[in-house]
């Protein structure tokens, strides 16, 4: 597990590398619209590993492809912002799009608000159109110093320089990234050429370095094999190497273990963090598997039927889980129980979120559901007044109010919220009205 240092979240001037703000992506089947992810927000610091949890269903991958860019048809990208802060990305694209970059400096931001804007948010909307999607923060003289590009913003042409540079992504199956009928090393060759202009003995070279690099022995000889002469792991750290010879700030990782056996699981994750110190990455992790988040997670967000209903650095997730549905993810682990004891896993299924909730999408499941669950919906809230990095969406909290308080805070929140999404102040800019997907709008 790594530890976020100072040091670490200077590179982005304490800013996180990626920023998730009211994410909405919703599916429109001709029988349903499904809301798989559903006003998700979240950061990830550099050199930080974020772990996503949750049974099947929740909207784990449904996050990772629209963070990628890689939400299509019937698929939509309703709401919410996704800023990534990957200067090497900022500076060519703001090269490339200068028509669709703006700046939202502080100075940009201090003259828009001695024009007519009231507040930062009217500043910030009354500067950016529609299209930009390169945000500059910070410039120094010609030289762009600090920015983002929203990806649910951006072109396909950008999103594919994003997803070839500062976002890398490994699966579960490691045969997705692999193609059978070239050498892993021409794979790895393919990507060097494309990212970093090497090609020749050079690239050879660099491959045989990234597959050393990966723990894959006698490397040399192996640069020259087919992924089918590799086992299991040894292609799952083929398709790391191939992900590192992108150089990217962000590897997101989903189910990259779960085809594996257990020791060989061990031995990639601690791959994964001997690279993360290295490289200063910052790693989403995707899992179901509440064990394996034990093990890699600096900060863990628990999804549930599209929401995040639980967040926390990861020693207070697992020393003090909150939410009912956290607690029977943690019962569900091999292990924690007595020898006698069978294992426990929490009964029903995750619903699919098809209609804007009025109420708790876990209560029907939820051992400690009361009236109220039924009819208002949480948000998340610090469990409480000490616990400022610790949030949980559950009426119970916080627990330092009386719970008819309590009840009475998540409502008012709650609608705060809608209100505040839909004039598009927590957006980024972007257009992010929550209630898009309930206007009988099945385009
Ligand atoms: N292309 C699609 N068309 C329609 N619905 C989809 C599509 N992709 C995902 N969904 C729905 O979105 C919801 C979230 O799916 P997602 O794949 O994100 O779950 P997950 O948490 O990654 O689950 P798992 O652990 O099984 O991978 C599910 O209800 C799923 O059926
Ligand atoms: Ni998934």
């Amino acid at each position: 597990m790594s530890v976020l240092t100072d040091e670490r979240r200077e590179r982005t001037d304490g800013r996180p590398l990626l920023e998730i703000s009211h994410l909405q992506t919703s599916f429109y089947t001709d029988k349903e619209v499904i809301r798989a992810v559903d006003d998700v927000s979240f950061d990830i610091h550099p050199g930080e590993t974020v772990g996503i949890v949750g049974e099947s269903g929740s909207g784990k991958s449904v996050t990772a492809r629209s963070i990628m860019g890689l939400i299509e048809s019937p698929g939509r990208i309703d709401g919410g912002a996704v800023k990534f802060r990957d200067l090497d990305t900022v500076r060519r694209f703001a090269k490339k799009y200068d028509k669709r970059t703006v700046d939202v400096t502080d100075e940009a931001l201090a003259e828009a608000k001695g024009n007519d804007a009231e507040t930062d948010a009217d500043a910030f909307r009354s500067l950016v159109s529609k299209k930009d999607f390169v945000f500059v923060e910070e410039r120094n003289g010609d030289e762009i110093t600090a920015g983002y590009v929203d990806t649910t913003r951006a072109p396909d042409g950008a999103m594919r320089n994003v997803r070839g540079g500062g976002i890398a992504m490994v699966f579960q199956d490691p045969l997705t990234s692999l193609n059978p009928v070239y050498t892993v090393g021409n794979q790895i060759k393919e990507s060097l050429r494309i990212h970093r202009g090497l090609s020749g003995q050079a690239a050879t070279e660099k491959a045989i370095d990234l597959l050393e690099a990966v723990g894959i022995p006698d490397a040399a000889r192996r640069v020259r094999e087919y992924p089918h002469q590799f086992s299991g792991g040894m292609r799952q750290r083929a398709v790391i190497a191939m992900a590192l010879a992108c150089d990217p700030e962000l590897l997101i990782c989903d189910e990259p273990t779960t085809a594996l056996d257990v020791t060989i699981q061990a031995q990639i994750l601690e791959l994964l963090d001997d690279i993360q110190e290295e490289r200063d990455l910052g790693i989403m992790f995707i899992t179901h598997d509440m064990g394996v988040i034990a093990e890699i997670a600096d900060r863990v967000n628990v999804m549930y039927a599209g929401e995040i209903v639980e967040t926390a650095g990861a020693v207070d997730l697992f020393e003090n889980p909150r939410h009912p549905y956290t607690r029977g993810l943690l019962q569900s682990i091999p292990g924690t129980q007595g020898p006698d004891e069978r294992l426990r896993t929490i009964e029903g299924d995750v619903p699919t979120p098809n209609e804007k909730p009025t109420y708790c999408r876990f209560a029907p499941r939820c051992p400690e559901a009361f009236d109220a669950c039924d009819r208002v919906h949480p948000v998340p809230v610090a469990v409480n007044e000490d616990a400022a990095d610790h949030a949980a969406a559950c009426l119970l909290y916080p627990e330092d109010r009386s719970r008819e308080d309590a009840v009475t805070l998540h409502d008012e929140q709650g609608k705060g919220e809608t209100d505040a999404k839909t004039s598009g102040t927590t957006t980024g800019g972007a257009t992010s009205d929550g209630t898009a997907a309930d206007g009988g709008d099945t385009q």
